[in-house]
């Protein structure tokens, strides 16, 4: 079962359109994916832009579905998974979670089923394929179970396992609110290339490519990011001022804080 037949989306938001583009990319038919979501413009939305099936009837896209994920907002996880769960019963399909905060045991006891659960935090880059996602299972969820849930995952991106729920909250923090955090910088730096004088579409060619150049150098060559930043960095040079410029404004500082903030929101949102 490592990769389901027909998975059921509920809730057709900015997380399952992503995870649905990354699918779609990775070869998966339009014909195995049924999303579950209110908003009649958005059901037309996914089903022009990715040929899926929809519904408005939560019930109704469930029903077959060999996995279920559930991509509501959190707030109202508890409402829709407990009328969720008779639908469920009996047929025990895996149910992957994404949202933020919210505990596998909370869940189960909403969905009121003992069928498989992971709980997942992915983040937007899965639209284009360069997501990463982080799992966690408890562990009475077969390996069987894991596979599927890290091959739906891994057509979105990287995967990574987490030993510990708990770090569930920090992995929301970096990762899955993290994309906002880059895009906060490349906002800043096009606007400071504009102020300086360049044109928009330069400013943000050089930006972009800048970010991805970076994570790609980091990624392709495994190196600490603090051994890449001293080869920019000639003494005396320009960007010995830039970053001097950066520690004085407190960045390392604000990034602590942000991932403190968001973790323990994503604690709050728990609770
Ligand atoms: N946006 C992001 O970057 C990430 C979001 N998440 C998680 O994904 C989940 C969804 O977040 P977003 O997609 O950002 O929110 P969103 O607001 O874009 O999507 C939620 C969708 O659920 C639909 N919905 C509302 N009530 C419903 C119901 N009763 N049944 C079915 N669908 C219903 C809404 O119409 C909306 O389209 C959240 O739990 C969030 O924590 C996780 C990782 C990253
Ligand atoms: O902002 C949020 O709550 C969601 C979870 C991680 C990214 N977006």
């Amino acid at each position: 079962m490592a990769a389901p037949t027909s998975i059921a989306f509920i809730g057709g938001g900015n997380m399952a359109a992503s995870l649905i583009g990354g699918l779609s990319d990775a070869g998966w038919t339009p014909g195995q994916v049924m999303v579950a979501e209110p908003d009649a413009e958005r059901r037309r939305d996914l089903s022009d832009r990715f040929g899926v099936r929809t519904t408005a009837d939560n019930s109704e896209a469930v029903q077959g579905a060999e996995t279920v994920v559930l991509a509501v907002k959190p707030q109202i996880l508890g409402t829709v998974a407990e009328a969720l769960g008779p639908d469920l019963r009996g047929q025990t399909p895996l149910v992957i979670s994404i949202a933020a905060g919210i505990p596998l045991a909370k869940l189960r006891g909403w969905l009121g089923t003992d069928g498989p659960l992971v709980r997942v935090m992915p983040n937007t880059p899965a639209l284009v394929g360069a997501g990463v996602s982080a799992l966690y299972a408890d562990d009475d969820v077969s390996e069987q179970h894991r596979l599927t849930a890290q091959a739906i995952m891994q057509a979105a991106g990287e995967v990574v396992w987490v030993a510990k729920e708990a770090h569930m909250d920090i992995v929301t923090a970096v990762s899955g609110s993290g994309p906002a955090y880059f895009f906060l910088i490349l906002e800043a730096l096009e606007e400071a290339a504009v102020a300086e004088g360049l044109d928009r579409e330069t400013a943000r060619t050089l930006a972009v490519h800048t970010a991805g150049g970076a994570a790609a150098l980091a990624r392709d060559t495994g190196e600490p990011s603090a051994v890449l930043r001293s080869r920019v960095t000639s003494p005396g040079g320009t960007t010995a001022r830039g970053l001097e410029a950066l520690e004085r404004g407190g960045l390392r500082t604000a990034l602590m804080d942000a991932v403190a903030a968001a973790a323990n929101r994503s604690r709050e949102l728990g609770s």
